[in-house]
């Protein structure tokens, strides 16, 4: 029996799924560190994370014989994707499942910190009858600047421009416009003329650090900024400094560089303490709706995988989207993307007169993927013979 963990309070809907497809599933709250997840993944097939679970090189190295990873999020940069796909392990995650979840949270946030929400509802909690519209305003005919034209980045776009705002937008890649954005040629455009300024970067390592101190500089007097995508990627001493100076006037935080592994740990934030100011403790994707879409979502991609061999959007192996076995056996092979590994297998096939029902290859990078349904067995020596191959980084028999 494959014997699956599922990590970090995911959905039961997963691991309910995973046991409809055979798995015996094991489930836990929190994540775990590196040592601790060394020694729960013996004997595991598949894991199931979130963002608080880093899945490394040196955890996969103690593990070689994990089949697959999935991220029950978008984000994958706690996993080492790269050397992860060395060792023939797939990773998967969801893509879209949360991306309203954000957008919305995102929309509350802009409109709360334009009303002074935090602010208010601190005074009253205080005794305070503050009832002022200084430093109120509409969320309508304000600029919003999205940095990062992604899922997330997109989405918010069109849903802000219905409530009025002007939205700008600036990424690193050519992004269609939608609706009536306006794609800014420089970071510094988007910042000298946006209201609120809005993060929806990827967690690529290159954007550690990406919004700091210059960048804030460059905000708008009044502004709003918000970061709801990784923590590593704003600095929060530059934030406070501009919030503390009157520069800016509210900001949103959904991401912290370091956040507790589990409900209930300890966190502390040098920000806790500022007026208009909210704090939200990466919930960014925790809707009900979200995590039950990433539940069935992910679980699939992983029994996909190991019941097909399918590798459909896989992050870091070739994408292969397998139906069912069209042969008695099923032989997916991946291997080094180097010249001949095709020709090789079908020779060895051939040498043992085995027909070829179907066959699939799809390559990457470094990476080749040849999935082959044959309409016999083949031998011992026909199958050792296979992973002989130069270059096989890993071969499954699916029956
Ligand atoms: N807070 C949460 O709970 C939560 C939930 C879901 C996703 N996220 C995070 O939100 C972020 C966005 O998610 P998505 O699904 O839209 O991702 P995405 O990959 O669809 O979009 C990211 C966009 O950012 C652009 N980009 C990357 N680096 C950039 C840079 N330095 N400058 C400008 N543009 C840059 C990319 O070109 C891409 O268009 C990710 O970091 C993800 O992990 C957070
Ligand atoms: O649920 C989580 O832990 C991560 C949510 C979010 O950051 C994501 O990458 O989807």
């Amino acid at each position: 029996m494959p014997k699956a963990l599922l990590l970090e309070n995911i959905h039961p809907d997963a691991a309910k799924s995973l046991r409809d497809h055979g798995f015996e599933v094991e489930t836990m709250k929190g994540a775990l560190s590196e040592d601790e997840l060394i020694d729960a993944l013996d004997g595991v097939d598949v894991v199931g994370v979130r963002s608080k679970t880093n899945v490394t090189r040196r955890v996969l190295e103690a593990r070689p014989t994990l089949s697959a990873v999935g991220c029950f999020c978008i984000g994958t940069n706690q996993v080492d994707l790269g050397f992860a796909g060395e060792q023939g392990i797939a990773v998967f995650n969801a893509p879209y499942s949360n991306t309203r979840s954000v957008v919305e949270l995102v929309l509350c946030d802009i409109i709360c910190l334009m009303r002074r929400i935090p602010a208010h509802t601190h005074h009253l909690k205080h005794g305070v009858w503050d009832k002022t519209a200084t430093g109120s305003h509409e969320v309508r005919g304000k600029t919003l600047g999205i940095i990062g034209y992604g899922n997330i980045g997109s989405q918010l776009s069109v849903l802000a421009e219905a409530l009025g705002m002007r939205v700008v937008f600036y990424d690193l890649e050519e992004k269609l416009a939608l609706g009536n954005a306006h794609r800014c040629a420089t970071l510094n455009e988007l910042l000298e003329q946006s209201d609120a300024v809005t993060i929806h970067v990827d967690g690529r390592k290159s954007n550690t650090g990406f919004f700091g101190e210059d960048q804030f500089a460059h905000m708008k007097q009044d502004a709003i900024f918000i970061n709801a995508s990784r923590g590593f990627v704003a600095d929060l001493g530059a934030l406070k400094q501009h919030l503390d100076s009157g520069h800016l006037s509210g900001a949103a935080v959904d991401v912290f560089p370091v956040e507790p592994k589990k409900t209930g740990d300890p966190f502390e934030t040098a920000l806790a303490d500022e007026d208009n100011m909210i704090l939200t403790p990466h919930i960014g994707g925790s809707t009900l709706e979200a995590q039950e879409a990433i539940g069935h979502f992910v679980s699939q991609r992983l029994e996909d995988y190991w019941e097909k061999g399918s590798t459909s959007l896989s992050v870091n192996l070739p994408q292969i989207n397998l139906g069912a076995n069209r042969g008695v056996a099923r032989i997916a092979h991946l291997h080094a993307n180097l010249p001949g590994v095709l020709a090789h297998v079908n020779r060895v096939l051939g040498e043992e007169n085995i027909n070829i029902a179907a066959q699939s290859l799809g390559t990457e990078g470094e990476l080749g993927y040849v999935v082959t349904d044959v309409s016999q067995r083949p031998s011992k020596a026909a199958l050792e013979a296979l992973r002989s191959i130069e270059g096989t980084i890993r071969m499954r028999v699916i029956s």
